[in-house]
């Protein structure tokens, strides 16, 4: 399919908990005619109040490997054992259409593929919690998940902690408010190009 490469994105990465979720969801709110969410598919399981279609395409196993065999996807993972998550060219192109910039909640790794990919269309920021200690108190605080995939998630945290300076921005999360004016900049400063970042 035919994918523009014109575009912008920016891309949220962070371990599990730091709060990606939150601050592009305030993003996507504070500048609803300017960012629209890249929509990944996954084959976890819903969580209350997610909805299909809008936080993800929820699929199947089986449906994920017949869209990696038809070459959909721009990356994917098996972001945690027997899960996969993947973004779909076809939510970027979508996107593009519209003339917005593609926004993403994404993990580390994913994130680093995107930015290798697109370069200097990309502005690729890590959301850094205080500490490991204050990521895990909010996991456990969100209650979505079981202990083993709380353990799952904190194992993978402490090891994607050590990507920040890889990515073009590090965002600090300590006070939610803060962070959300913070990253309201870096979106207003990148979408008015008086933000150039690397290759
Ligand atoms: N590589 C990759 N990771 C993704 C994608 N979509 C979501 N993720 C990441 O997968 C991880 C697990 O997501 P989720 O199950 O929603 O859990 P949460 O991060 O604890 O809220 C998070 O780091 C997401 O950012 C994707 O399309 N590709
Ligand atoms: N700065 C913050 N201070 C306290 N709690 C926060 C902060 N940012 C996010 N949270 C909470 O921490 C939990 C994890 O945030 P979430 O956005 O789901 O993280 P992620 O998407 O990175 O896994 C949520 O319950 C969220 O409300």
């Amino acid at each position: 399919m035919f994918c523009n490469m014109e575009g912008k994105l920016i891309i949220f990465s962070a371990p599990s908990g730091a709060g990606k979720t939150t601050i592009v969801k305030h993003l996507l709110s504070k500048f609803p005619d300017k960012l629209a969410f890249s929509i990944s598919a996954s084959t976890r399981q819903p969580r209350t109040n997610e909805v299909d279609g809008k936080d993800y395409y929820f699929i199947s196993k089986e449906a994920f490997l017949h869209k990696i065999a038809h070459k959909e996807f721009v990356e994917f993972e098996e972001v945690y054992s027997g899960t996969f998550y993947g973004t779909l060219r076809s939510e970027i192109d979508r996107i593009w259409a519209s003339g917005k910039i593609v926004i993403f909640d994404i993990d580390v790794i994913g994130g680093l593929h995107l930015k290798k990919k697109f370069g200097k269309q990309a502005l690729a920021i890590f959301v850094q919690p205080p500490s490991l200690d204050i990521l895990i108190h909010r996991l456990r605080s969100r209650g979505t998940d079981s202990e083993d995939k709380l353990k799952e998630r904190i194992a993978k945290a402490d090891k994607e902690l050590k990507f920040s300076s890889e990515f073009d921005i590090i965002l600090e999360n300590d006070n939610l408010e803060d962070a959300c004016i913070q990253a309201e900049k870096l979106v207003e400063s990148f979408y008015t190009n008086n933000l150039v970042v690397n290759e």
